[in-house]
């Protein structure tokens, strides 16, 4: 597959799921005026109708980009996860096809932080039972199961971007921090890393979970893990819906082995806002039931639109894939007055030689040439002067392994 750089009015960026007004304002800044920016999210045959013309995409946690929507996506370029998380998107796929995909790793991790330790707050005092009773004209005024979080340990599973700003916060309010994480980590402040999970559940009063979506996460706390922790203790999952089996933890707090919880990601979310919301967990006292909203903040949104808005402008005007989360990463300068190759091909040896001999063949002048790998798949850019672009694109659609190539005016 192979294309020169279009006219940018040309270029189709789709956003979905509300992303917020600053990614419109940054492409628009950067010349690009074919934007659609739609309210929710999309699925399914709906979804691969609208790619058929899109370029760049947009999406946050809803949309589910499968290997199915990206062979039916052909043009598509770039994707922008404007959220941390990527576990909605087949990178694989999206690699295997020449697509790009970033995110925003940090933009939304204090909003989170700050949620998580509100909550421990909240269910260490047992507000939201004592809340919703004063709704209803009662009055649970009482000191028991209420504690004051100085003191306590709190116990972070997954010691990345918001496990340690949730560690430094902890501790400026006088909590004791231990983590436990798959890698060996710098514990920020008085932290301590434990061994393992175990010694975790066994040492904490809140237990707040920070890992991202993967195959060895998935179902990480069930009935075991949650009858290992303290019966006074209390679980906060605002990492992915599939971390924590609802049936166990809704039995647990049911029964009163667990003090409280606090959840925003379930194993089967509401597609939209209009949707009826389901869960076990729902009636059940000290449970704090949040809409996935832990990086729905209005700062965490703006910044996101900026940074993951100007990752796709980059990307498109130059080439750049610096942060990309599935292929090689190159910061490149700009080009004035040249011609920038991009091709993106299968890692196996001899690409390189092979697009530098249709190079030479076409006549052109390398001025400058950046080759970057990742797993499976290479990354070429070549800056050149002269030649037929036209007969260029139509011989290195010919190179064995080429996957896509772009050239850039
Ligand atoms: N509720 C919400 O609105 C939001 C949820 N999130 C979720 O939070 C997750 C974490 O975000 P970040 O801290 O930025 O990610 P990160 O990638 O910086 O940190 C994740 C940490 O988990 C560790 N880890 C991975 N597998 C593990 C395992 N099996 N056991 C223990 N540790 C493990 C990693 O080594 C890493 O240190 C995201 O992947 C996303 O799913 C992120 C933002 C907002
Ligand atoms: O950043 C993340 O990973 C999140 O879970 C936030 O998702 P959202 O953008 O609120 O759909």
């Amino acid at each position: 597959m192979s294309e020169t750089s279009l006219d940018k009015a040309k270029i189709k960026f789709l956003l979905l799921e509300g992303i917020h007004p600053n990614a419109v304002e940054v492409l628009k800044q950067a010349g690009y005026t074919n934007i659609e920016s739609l309210p929710g999210a999309l699925e399914g045959e709906a979804l691969m109708a609208k790619l058929a013309d899109v370029h760049f995409l947009g999406i946050r946690s809803r949309t589910q980009l499968t290997a199915e929507v990206f062979a039916a996506a052909h043009k598509l370029v770039g994707v922008g996860a404007f959220c941390i998380g990527t576990n909605q998107i087949d990178l694989d796929a999206a690699r295997q096809q020449g697509v790009a995909v970033f995110n925003a790793p940090y933009s939304n991790t204090r909003s989170v932080a700050e949620l998580v330790l509100a909550e421990a707050i909240m269910l260490l005092r047992g507000v939201p039972a004592k809340s919703q009773a004063a709704h209803q004209g009662g009055w649970l005024k009482s000191a028991e199961n209420s504690h004051e979080i100085r003191g306590k340990t709190l116990g972070i599973v997954g010691y990345g971007s918001i496990g340690a700003q949730l560690s430094v916060l902890a501790e400026a309010l006088g909590m004791h921090v231990i983590f436990h994480d798959v890698v060996t980590k710098l514990p920020l402040g008085n932290a301590q890393q434990v061994p393992n999970l175990q010694a975790l559940l066994r040492e904490a009063d809140v237990v707040t979970l920070h890992v991202p979506e993967l195959p060895s996460t998935q179902w990480m706390i069930g009935a075991a893990e949650l009858s290992a922790m303290k019966p006074s203790g209390v679980l906060i999952n605002a990492s992915r819906g599939t971390v924590v089996e609802i049936e166990p933890l809704a039995e647990a707090l049911a029964a009163g082995k667990l003090l409280g919880a606090a959840v925003d990601v379930f194993p089967v979310e509401p597609k939209s806002n209009k949707d009826q919301f389901q869960s076990p967990l729902r009636g059940i006292p000290n449970v704090i039931l949040t809409p996935h909203i832990g990086g729905s903040t209005l700062e965490a949104q703006a910044n996101i639109g900026l940074e993951v808005a100007e990752k796709l402008v980059k990307y498109s005007d130059n080439g750049t894939t610096t942060s990309s989360v599935n292929l090689p990463e190159v910061a490149l300068p700009a080009h004035p007055g040249k011609n920038r190759l991009l091709h993106i091909h299968r890692n196996v040896p001899g690409v390189l030689t092979e697009i530098n001999r249709v190079l030479t063949q076409t006549g052109v002048n390398i001025t400058g040439q950046f080759l970057q790998t990742r797993g499976d798949v290479g990354y070429v850019v070549s800056d050149i002067e002269g030649g037929d672009t036209a007969e260029l694109r139509h011989l290195l659609d010919g190179v064995p392994g080429t996957i896509r190539s772009r050239v850039l005016f």
